[in-house]
């Protein structure tokens, strides 16, 4: 569509900008504290928020302390938040067979949560990662990542999230197959009202650096991820991987990184209309912040400013470290 704009001086664009009042008349897109997902790192112990010095501002929480993450997101009105384990490492293993255990920290923080932030939608990773020895989101055999065996493994970690209550599991391993596996598996079980949030087209990035520092896995990966995460240079393989993804079974997909791939969301949601997720990831977090604590940038504006982007570009809702401090601002 071609907008019509009349010639100088009948179209004076500049007087739709000229006070607050017409610019929030006229804004053609809205960031609010219904568009956020929290991710949250949890660690064992007790009354324990260690900061990730790569991600400044965010800590891993003891599950007591993720109780009150959890109480202060359904105070700001924030819909979701998002687990992610900081292992043992004592607990890694080439099986993986902490990742369906029932009382592994997740399923605990799940059933925690529940108890104090009914209201809160409890979201979960679905990966190997956290719990393998060697930090990759499958299994390892011969120096190859096995696909249909690591399937196998994520249906029962899917499964046992879904026992310990999640709302909305987060498959992140890019294996293929997966979402249709974990489809079958929880409707099988009786979870038919699990959803499943895709991460569907989830790029081999290095923008996830800060993050493994987070989850403990810098040390431990060996190699890359590029034989399953998607390679930066590549869109219309992304429209193929989402339209999969909603075809197995998949009620919401996510593009990840975020910023860097806004044309990714774009075309995702003009595709499909699926509900469209975008994941603002450590490395952006980080960047932000770096640049804010030198006092380069202001980093409350470039906050607020690079979560309305994804809204622009047609997102429905965006997973960002910095969910609690933009609902503050939005709240205020
Ligand atoms: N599966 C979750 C992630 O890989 C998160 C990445 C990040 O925040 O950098």
């Amino acid at each position: 569509m071609k907008p019509t704009v009349a010639a100088f001086p009948a179209a004076r664009p500049r007087r739709l900008r000229a006070t607050p009042a017409l610019r929030n008349l006229v804004r053609e897109n809205t960031l609010t504290t219904d568009d956020l997902i929290w991710p949250v790192f949890v660690r064992d112990g007790d009354g324990i928020e260690e900061p990730i010095p790569s991600m400044p501002g965010v800590t891993r929480r003891s599950i007591d302390k993720i109780k009150e993450a959890a109480q202060e997101a359904q105070a700001l009105g924030i819909p979701a938040i998002c687990l992610f384990p900081y292992t043992d490492p004592a607990l890694k293993t080439e099986d993986c067979a902490e990742a369906w255990s029932p009382d592994n920290l997740v399923n605990r923080a799940i059933r925690a949560i529940k108890s104090v932030a009914p209201d809160i939608a409890v979201m979960t990773d679905v990966a190997l990662d956290p719990y393998n020895i060697n930090g990759h989101d499958g299994y390892v055999v011969d120096g190859e990542i096995v696909n249909d065996e690591t399937v196998e493994a994520l249906v029962k970690m899917t499964l046992a999230q879904a026992d310990a209550g999640a709302d909305i599991i987060g498959p992140s391993d890019m294996m293929d197959g997966r979402i249709g596996a974990m489809r079958r598996a929880l409707e099988t079980a009786g979870h038919r009202n699990v959803n499943i949030l895709s991460y569907a087209a989830k790029y081999a990035s290095a923008y996830y650096g800060p993050f493994r520092d987070a989850v403990g896995a810098s040390g431990a990966l060996k190699g890359d991820k590029k034989t399953y995460q998607m390679d930066p240079g590549n869109t219309d393989e992304a429209l193929r991987m989402i339209e999969r993804d909603l075809s197995e079974g998949a009620d919401m997909v996510m593009i990840k990184p975020g910023i860097a791939y806004l044309d990714i969301c774009q075309r995702v949601k003009s595709t499909f209309g699926a509900p469209t997720f975008a994941y603002q990831v450590s490395g952006e977090y980080a960047m932000i912040e770096a640049a804010a604590q030198n006092g380069w940038i202001d980093g409350e504006r470039i906050m607020l400013e690079s979560l309305m982007a994804f809204k622009r570009a047609g997102c429905d809702g965006i997973l960002s470290y910095y969910a609690p401090a933009a609902a503050r601002l939005l709240n205020s």
